[in-house]
């Protein structure tokens, strides 16, 4: 069964340098230890070390594999590898290596490597606190701060903006900054023609021979962290759904303190033709929202609505027409930006906070079931269906 998901998911895997020793994932919140809150520089590092934009090297990957090993789990413990097993056995001799130390000092260690890491290959999406008309961001995400307003534009609209793991991981960044900087609202959309067109695809096609598992284990924590952002964003979150809307950029809008749709935006997750099921805490908010006869016939049954249905069902805030959308969008969020900011973060935490527990309850078991999802039959073949241009939705 491996050899054959392996043989599946390798169609495009080329061995570069940084796959070779993959990084150490986000292994915190699926190991189930309860490290989350008191960690939170390990966590920004475990983070930060995934955006470094020149490869480190092995040797660099090897120390930083051991550290966070020692840090998580402790002293090696693992039997050593065959000597044929070379990468396995290089990670393992780097661990053992590390003998005794404690956990705490592991930790340490870590966050101070990717430190120096960091400062010589800057992560990409923060905007500095009081930035006017402050731009970052890479080429796939541009982040703005103009008049009290941080806009956050997925800009890949030759790929209809599907998210790749790195923009997953710049938005994380961008929202986390946000959240600190002197801006009043936050606003998402797109570049081009749609708003987004989902998960990139491809994000499933790198994976390694006999490392799927820990492939889709990294990507699984990552959609977790990645929500979870959305949950936790104290600020007023804006949707400017600019074109049609796609899979987990169809769920967010959930978790949304309002959306703006043009009336050329559609939206759709068609998570049954994937073979995958819902995120972005819909199954949970949807039905709430519409009724769950309604939300069934979008989350089980991919039904596309139109920018007017959307609306109809809650989903939406309010539809304008193309022409006239992004003046009349623009005009009305910076209204919203001069708004008091103190008086709009507290009304949202007053709402948020009803339900935040169950939402963070409700992402994680969204997450565990998409992990099984991603390794069965039905998505493998639709993904790939979808990357050799045998299907479209
Ligand atoms: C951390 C990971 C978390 C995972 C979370 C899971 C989330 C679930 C989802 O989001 S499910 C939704 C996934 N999205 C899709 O299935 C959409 C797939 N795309 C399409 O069906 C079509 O491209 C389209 C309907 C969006 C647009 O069709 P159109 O004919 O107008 O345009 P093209 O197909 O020619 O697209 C232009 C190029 O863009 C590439 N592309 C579009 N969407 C994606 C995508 N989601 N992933 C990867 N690539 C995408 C498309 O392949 C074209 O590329 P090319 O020019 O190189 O051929």
């Amino acid at each position: 069964m491996a050899l054959r998901l392996a043989k599946h998911w390798c169609l495009s895997a080329i061995r570069s340098p940084l796959q070779v020793i993959s990084f150490p994932a986000l292994q915190l919140h699926v190991s189930g230890t309860a490290m989350r809150a008191d960690q939170k520089d390990f966590e920004n590092a475990v983070t930060r070390v995934k955006l470094l934009k020149k490869d480190p090297g092995n040797e660099m990957k090897l120390k930083l594999y051991a550290l966070y090993k020692q840090a998580t789990e402790g002293p090696c413990n693992v039997p050593k590898p065959g000597v044929f097993n070379l990468i396995n056995k290089a990670k393992w001799d780097a661990w053992n290596a590390l003998g005794s130390l404690p956990k705490e000092t592991a930790r340490q260690n870590y966050v101070d490597l990717v430190s120096s890491l960091s400062s010589s290959s800057a992560s990409s999406s923060q905007v500095k606190p009081g930035a006017d008309k402050e731009q970052q961001g890479s080429e796939n995400l541009v982040v703005t701060s103009e008049n009290g307003i941080t806009k956050i534009m997925l800009n890949r609209p030759t790929k209809k903006n599907a998210i790749t793991t790195q923009m997953y991981q710049e938005i994380i960044l961008a929202l986390k900054a946000a959240s600190k900087d002197d801006s009043t609202i936050t606003v998402l959309t797109g570049n081009g023609d749609y708003y987004c067109s989902g998960n990139d695809l491809s994000n499933f096609t790198d994976v390694l021979s006999g490392e799927i598992e820990e492939k889709v284990k990294s990507i699984a924590i990552l959609l977790r962290d990645f929500v979870d952002c959305f949950i936790d964003f104290p600020k007023p979150l804006i949707a400017v759904v600019n074109g049609p809307a796609v899979g987990i950029s169809v769920t967010l809008l959930g978790l949304f303190d309002a959306v703006y749709a043009s009336d050329r935006a559609t939206f759709h997750t068609p998570f049954s033709h994937l073979g995958q099921s819902p995120e972005g805490c819909s199954s949970y908010i949807f039905p709430k929202m519409m009724g769950p006869a309604k939300a069934k016939e979008m989350l089980i049954f991919g039904k596309k609505l139109t920018a007017g249905e959307a609306c109809a069902r809650g989903l939406v805030t309010e539809v304008f027409p193309d022409s006239t959308f992004q003046t009349e969008v623009w005009t009305r969020l910076k209204a919203y930006s001069k708004l008091p900011p103190n008086a709009m973060r507290v009304s949202k935490q007053i709402i948020r906070n009803m339900e935040k527990e169950k939402l963070h309850a409700v992402n994680a078991e969204e997450v565990s079931v998409l992990q099984e999802r991603w390794l069965s039959d039905e998505c493998i073949n639709a993904v790939m269906n979808f990357l050799s241009k045998r299907a479209k939705l």
